[in-house]
């Protein structure tokens, strides 16, 4: 038996046969055997009742018949008989004429009742082995005396004890080989008897003895054994029959309890495993139960429609509402309003498509405040409620602003805020692409601080950055949103204005510059006056690629600088290339 298996666990009556199989068995047959002996041995000595029964009766019978020849003699004062050398005068009878002689010269002799008895025994002996012994406590042939079996009969005929006498003498107990059954009854004297032994004293009625029969029982007794073999086999064949009916009923028996014990402890098996499986599953729930709810992360699981099913308390706290508002509601309570329609066309399709969707998304919390969160959404299997999603929202606002201020710090001049060199560069290729795209003019200024020098030699570095921002402030005000103005470094700036519906366009911002810029600088150290050169270039009327473009305006700019400054330069068309200048650098 393996450590998995159970061993097989029966009720107590069940458990007892199964484990006392043999003891029980062993109990059937000698319950069997002590059922089937008593009925055996009844069985046996009524037999041997009925063989000494017959014994009896046959005995009795021959006596009867005896007695019946010996009084029929006796009536006609016995009978004569022819002398034969079998058949001699009785030397013991006295009668004056016991041998007489026919008319036809033959020999006859008087045969009275107990000589013809002795006859008649010597005969039966001969034939049958039946013996007759005619015997007397006083005989009056010696012949005829008692053995000790016949004298003690005789002797309780006389005193009436008795009126017959039977026995079964076993072997060499009669004097004679073999076993033998004795039969004796006494003889009464007869009226006809007394004409013969009247002369003894008796009297009619008295016992004048009796008469044996003697009947071998070798016969009877192998009858009697045949008959008891046969008997101890049928009792025997019976009770081995009952014994193995009642054998083959346990072993059915205990053959059906181990089935039932094997499938009991199969079923054991079974629910001990589905215990087993049950409880890790509720561990295994719970644990689950425990990280969702202890998650950092917010996550939601939401049945194929999106409606909310549960939320754990990092997604309640992230979003500001309580679970009890969010169940039942989809994620697009959440919706900031900062994606379209086409980005969460997009989510969901690829949802569908790959069963999981990740990236950034924004969202608003209750109080309207946005935040923007790093979503996972998996699908998940739900046994009841069939697919279902999972998403976890991890807020990144903090990054988001992290990294807005670094992009911003990469892009933007730190003393003025405006876009940097780089920015510049970039804003510039995509406003001439929009511009190639719809077929607009694009102008390009750059501009120099006239003078600027001399505000740092002589109010010091600080007021110079002074300066500089609310310069940077007035140039703000000259141009549109939509437009960029840039520091380029030190006192160049530069501004690009897209979308011009007219050159002169161009021209009246450089002049709205130059008079910015022109006008008092009220500084922390006193009033200061500079002034601006600007440089202009048009895009695709002077140049289509951003270099050409910025080589012109800067060469515009150093024109209007050599023209002292205060002034604005507007390329010319069809003009000799001007020469180098810092900005190709
Ligand atoms: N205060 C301050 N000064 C700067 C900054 N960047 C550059 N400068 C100074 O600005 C001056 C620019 O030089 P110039 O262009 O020759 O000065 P300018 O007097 O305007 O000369 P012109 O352009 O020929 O009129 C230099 O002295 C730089 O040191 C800054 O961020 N702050």
């Amino acid at each position: 038996m393996s450590a998995t298996e159970t061993r097989p666990v029966l009720p107590g009556r069940a458990a007892f046969i199964v484990s006392h199989y043999r003891l029980i068995v062993s109990g059937i047959y000698l319950l069997a055997a002590l059922v089937m002996i008593p009925p055996a041995w009844v069985s046996m000595r009524e037999i041997d009742r009925d063989i000494r029964s017959l014994a009896h009766e046959r005995g009795t019978a021959l006596f009867q018949m005896v007695e019946l020849s010996r009084e029929w003699n006796a009536r006609h004062g016995g009978v004569y008989v022819p002398v034969t050398p079998d058949m001699q005068p009785n030397t013991y009878l006295h009668h004056p004429q016991r041998d007489i002689t026919d008319q036809s010269g033959r020999q006859l002799t008087l045969v009275n009742p107990a000589y013809m008895t002795r006859q008649i025994a010597d005969l039966a002996a001969a034939r049958e082995g039946v013996r007759f012994h005619l015997t007397s406590l006083r005989p009056l042939r010696p012949g005829n005396e008692p053995d000790a079996w016949e004298a003690s009969a005789l002797g309780r005929f006389e005193r009436v004890e008795a009126s017959e006498q039977f026995d079964f003498l076993p072997d060499g107990a009669a004097g004679l080989p073999g076993p033998v059954y004795r039969y004796m009854a006494p003889l009464h004297v007869k009226q006809a008897c007394m004409r013969c032994h009247a002369a003894q004293g008796y009297r009619v009625g008295d016992v004048r003895g009796g008469i044996s029969v003697t009947i071998p029982a070798k016969r009877l007794e192998v009858l009697v054994s045949e008959r008891n073999r046969q008997i101890w086999l049928l009792f025997g064949l019976v009770g081995f029959a009952l014994a193995g009916l009642g054998h083959l009923l346990i072993w059915r028996a205990r053959a059906a309890l181990q089935h039932v014990a094997r499938i009991h402890a199969d079923q054991e098996q079974l629910i001990a495993e589905r215990t087993r499986e049950l409880s890790q599953a509720a561990d295994e729930q719970r644990v689950a139960a425990a990280v969702f709810d202890s998650a950092t992360a917010g996550l939601i699981v939401t049945d194929p429609q999106a409606h909310i099913l549960r939320v754990n308390p990092a997604f309640c706290r992230m979003s500001g509402y309580s679970a009890a508002e969010l169940i039942g509601q989809t994620p697009a309570l959440l919706r900031s309003g900062r994606h379209d329609a086409a980005f969460y066309a997009q989510l969901r399709e690829q949802l569908q498509r790959e069963g999981s969707w990740q990236g950034e998304l924004w969202n608003r919390r209750k109080d309207g405040e946005p935040f923007a969160v790093w979503l996972a959404i998996s699908t998940i299997a739900s046994g009841s409620t069939g697919e279902c999603f999972v998403g976890s929202y991890t807020d990144i606002t903090k990054r988001k602003e992290a990294e807005a201020i670094i992009l911003h710090r990469a892009n933007h001049d730190a003393l003025t805020g405006l876009p940097n060199r780089s920015l510049f560069a970039d804003r510039l290729g995509t406003a001439l692409a929009l511009s190639r795209r719809h077929g607009s003019q694009l102008g390009l200024l750059f501009i120099d601080l006239d003078g600027f020098k001399r505000i740092n030699d002589t109010l010091g570095h600080a007021a110079g950055d002074e300066l500089l921002v609310q310069a940077a402030q007035r140039m703000q005000q000259c141009v549109r949103e939509v437009d960029t103005l840039a520091r380029l470094g030190g006192d160049e700036f530069a501004v690009i204005l897209g979308s011009l519906r007219e050159e002169h366009e161009c021209a009246e911002v450089a002049e709205r510059l130059n008079h910015a810029l022109a006008r008092q600088f009220d500084l922390m150290d006193g009033s200061v006056r500079i002034a601006c050169s600007i440089g202009i270039a048009l895009a695709p009327l002077h140049a289509t690629t951003e270099l050409e473009l910025r080589r012109l305006a800067d060469m515009a700019l150093y024109k209007a600088k050599g023209r002292g400054g205060n002034t604005w330069q507007m390329t010319m068309a069809g003009g000799k290339k001007p020469p180098r200048t810092v900005a190709d650098r």
